[in-house]
């Protein structure tokens, strides 16, 4: 039993995920990283290594292996499939490879084997071709982690950074779609997730919690929509009853500057782009994406897979080990 290793999901091979991996690993004592091991082939992430002109050793590992081979090599733990990819051109023959690390790190962090685990990007569309039937990660780990109980869990995905937290209540859906997707029982549920693990994992006593609204200036009375007034508002209610500090429904254009943010822990947006845009606006490369609801932690960096410039050497590794250490600090590494 090894409680102190977090795992790297390997993400799509033709993405920025494999080289981002190894640039957290060559930048592990200067940022201060835990531990950590990428579920993948070994000689892929050598050749991308190798391609980019980088040392970095790989070995690949079991799972008891990896804080002692970690100072001196990047730990790998093969996947039972090998692995190729040409950077910027995905290949939804690798979706089986994408597929088998988040499968085996579940199966780690559920078993106890390891603390957390950090999800490299997936490109859904390549995925969805590969015959991946969930919209993303956040459902895929929460379906993966129902398994075998009782209740199903319910997942929420916040994007956290220390300037703003933001929750889509509703998430990868098309726009058109949201009024109907959005009810009252979800946001109460997304709000209730919210405010508890606040609490419980991000050590916040009294969690402040601020609800959009969905049309412009939360609906004007009614007269630029009635969701505000028939769905959010009875939500806020509802927490409120439940002893939660809830304001809102809030007009979205003004909850996300700075003195408003001072105001409240986490902003719950009612769709994906008034949550995600203000904060990959203000901390794209610092931002992490945490799914709630989960007995396990998972976070994320908060991009994708930048196709565009994989394979280049030149992505970002800010938010990954951004990822690292919050997933380090809500797992106990
Ligand atoms: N957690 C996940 O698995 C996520 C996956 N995606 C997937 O990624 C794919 C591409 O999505 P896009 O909307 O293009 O977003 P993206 O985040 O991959 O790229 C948007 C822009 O930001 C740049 N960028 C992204 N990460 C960077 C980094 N670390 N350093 C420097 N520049 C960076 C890219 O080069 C691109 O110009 C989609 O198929 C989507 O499904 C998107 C977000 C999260
Ligand atoms: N836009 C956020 C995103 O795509 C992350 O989704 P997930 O794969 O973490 O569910």
């Amino acid at each position: 039993m090894n409680q102190s290793s977090l795992l790297l999901t390997q993400g799509d091979p033709a993405g920025i995920g494999p080289e981002l991996a190894l640039r957290a690993w060559m930048l592990r004592d200067e940022r201060a990283l835990p531990p950590f091991a990428v579920l993948s082939d070994p000689a892929f992430l050598e050749r991308v290594a190798q391609n980019l002109g980088w040392d970095v050793p790989v070995i690949s590992v079991e799972m008891a292996q990896i804080p002692k081979a970690f100072p001196k090599a990047l730990p790998v733990l093969p996947l039972s499939v090998s692995v190729s990819a040409q950077p910027g051109q995905p290949d939804a023959g690798a979706a089986a490879s994408v597929i088998e690390s988040i499968e085996m790190a579940v199966s780690s962090v559920q078993e106890g084997s390891a603390s957390a685990l950090v999800t490299n990007p997936i490109a859904k569309h390549v995925l969805y071709e590969g015959g991946f039937r969930y919209p993303g990660h956040t459902e895929f780990l929460a379906a993966l982690a129902s398994e075998g109980r009782e209740e199903t869990c319910h997942p929420v995905m916040m994007l956290w950074s220390e300037q703003l937290a933001v929750v889509p209540v509703t998430v990868h859906i098309p726009l058109a779609s949201v009024p109907t997707a959005l009810t009252t029982d979800l946001i109460v549920l997304t709000g209730r997730i919210v405010a508890r693990e606040l609490r419980e994992r991000f050590g916040i006593a009294n969690p402040r919690l601020a609800l959009a609204g969905l049309n412009p200036h939360a609906g004007e009375n009614g007269a630029m929509g009635t969701e505000d007034a028939r769905i959010i508002a009875p939500a806020v209610d509802a927490l409120r009853a439940e002893g939660i500090d809830v304001a809102g429904p809030l007009p979205a254009d003004t909850m996300f500057h700075a003195r408003a943010r001072s105001r409240y822990d986490a902003a719950l947006a009612m769709y994906h782009d008034q949550a995600l845009i203000p904060i990959k606006t203000i901390a794209f490369d610092e931002a992490v994406n945490v799914t709630l609801g989960l007995p396990f932690v998972r976070t994320s960096p908060d991009h994708g897979t930048a196709f565009d410039i994989a394979g280049k050497g030149i992505a970002r590794p800010d938010s990954l080990i951004a990822a690292i250490k919050l997933a380090a600090r809500l797992g106990g590494s």
